[in-house]
């Protein structure tokens, strides 16, 4: 099989090259490296820098390269910023989805795996979200990921492609620290930041219906989620016709307190955080069931919330070395 990963020169797309060329398959990266950064690529992986828009050169690919799968993670991911640009997401993770699928489908690429989101539950009022809860995304980019969901299924049924919609809980840590995410948009960088400023760390309410006040996540290794790529691909590969869709989180809820302490511990600061108001759209509590991928793929996380952080912060010090506590 030689796999195509769009999106390979980016934070996860990188661990899921790397987890898939471990396992003994080919890979392609096609990346447009408007975030993604050339040097992940490990060498003997061939890199096509384009956009999935670009179905010209998304065709030529899948011809020159014998693409025989494809693991969909080019896209923009910030929530935030999918509220002041929602065409631009729209079109970067719809419109550029539907070009990939035309291609892919046209080529007869058997096996797609996508890369969603567990944005596309909202708010979930549950103690567990199952694949079964209720898609009700708070964002344009949580409703990119739903309506990219559709699109996948529906070609699935139409065509007879396999598919695997991967619904990212909260990923963190890195594989190695040239590996790790240099975006400072979620809370593990966010705290790293004001640690390294010598500023306390921020808490965006405290007030919410969980046990200390602060939000609860569900946090996953990056090196467990590309693990799960390949049990993905994998069976796809052996099933045709599958439609998969499942969340990759362990169910274990963390909440943003016991997040900081961990990351003070870790990192040797000892920087009590400080309370601001809610940031607004938090849901007070997102952690998934895991069951279902456990079923269906036999995958299980195997690293902890602690595991993320020291790799995690390895990056981070790669990157500001000053940051480091002796
Ligand atoms: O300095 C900080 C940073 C974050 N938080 C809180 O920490 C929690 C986690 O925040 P963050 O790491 O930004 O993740 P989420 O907002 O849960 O969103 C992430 O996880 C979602 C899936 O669950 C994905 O859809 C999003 O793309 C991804 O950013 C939230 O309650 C934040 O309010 C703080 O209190 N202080």
């Amino acid at each position: 099989m030689t796999w195509l990963i769009t999106g390979g020169a980016g934070y996860i797309g990188a661990h899921v090259v790397r987890a898939m060329t471990e396992a003994g398959e080919q890979a392609v990266v096609y990346d447009d490296l408007s975030t993604g950064i050339a040097e992940r690529v490990p060498e003997g992986v061939p890199l096509v820098v384009g956009s999935t828009l670009d179905a010209e050169r998304v065709a030529r690919t899948l011809a020159d390269q014998d693409v025989t799968g494809v693991v969909h993670l080019a896209g923009k991911k910030q929530v935030g910023e999918s509220v002041d640009l929602p065409l631009h997401y729209y079109r970067e993770n719809v419109e550029g989805l539907r070009v990939l699928l035309e291609a892919v489908t046209t080529a007869g690429v058997p096996s797609f795996v996508f890369s969603s989101s567990a944005a596309v539950y909202g708010m979930p009022d549950v103690e567990l979200v199952t694949e079964e809860t209720p898609c009700v995304p708070m964002s344009p980019y949580g409703e990119t990921k739903l309506a990219g969901e559709w699109l996948v299924r529906a070609t699935g049924r139409a065509t007879g492609l396999s598919t695997a919609s991967l619904r990212y809980f909260n990923v963190a840590g890195a594989g190695a620290p040239e590996l790790a995410d240099v975006g400072v948009f979620n809370i593990v960088p966010m705290v790293f930041e004001k640690l390294t400023e010598n500023a306390p760390p921020r808490i965006f309410g405290d007030d919410y219906a969980t046990p200390d006040g602060t939000c609860v996540r569900d946090y996953i290794h990056v090196v467990d989620l590309a693990e799960a790529h390949v049990a993905a691909a994998r069976a796809l590969q052996t099933s045709p016709g599958r439609a998969l869709t499942l969340n990759i989180g362990r169910g274990e809820g963390v909440s943003v307190r016991e997040m900081i302490d961990r990351i003070n511990a870790i990192t040797g600061y000892d920087r009590p955080p400080t309370v601001h108001p809610r940031r607004p759209g938090d849901p007070a509590r997102v952690v998934a069931s895991a069951d279902r991928i456990t079923t269906e793929l036999g995958w299980k996380a195997k690293h902890d919330v602690e595991d993320m952080i020291a790799s995690a912060w390895e990056g981070w010090v790669r990157l500001h070395p000053g940051a480091a506590r002796s």
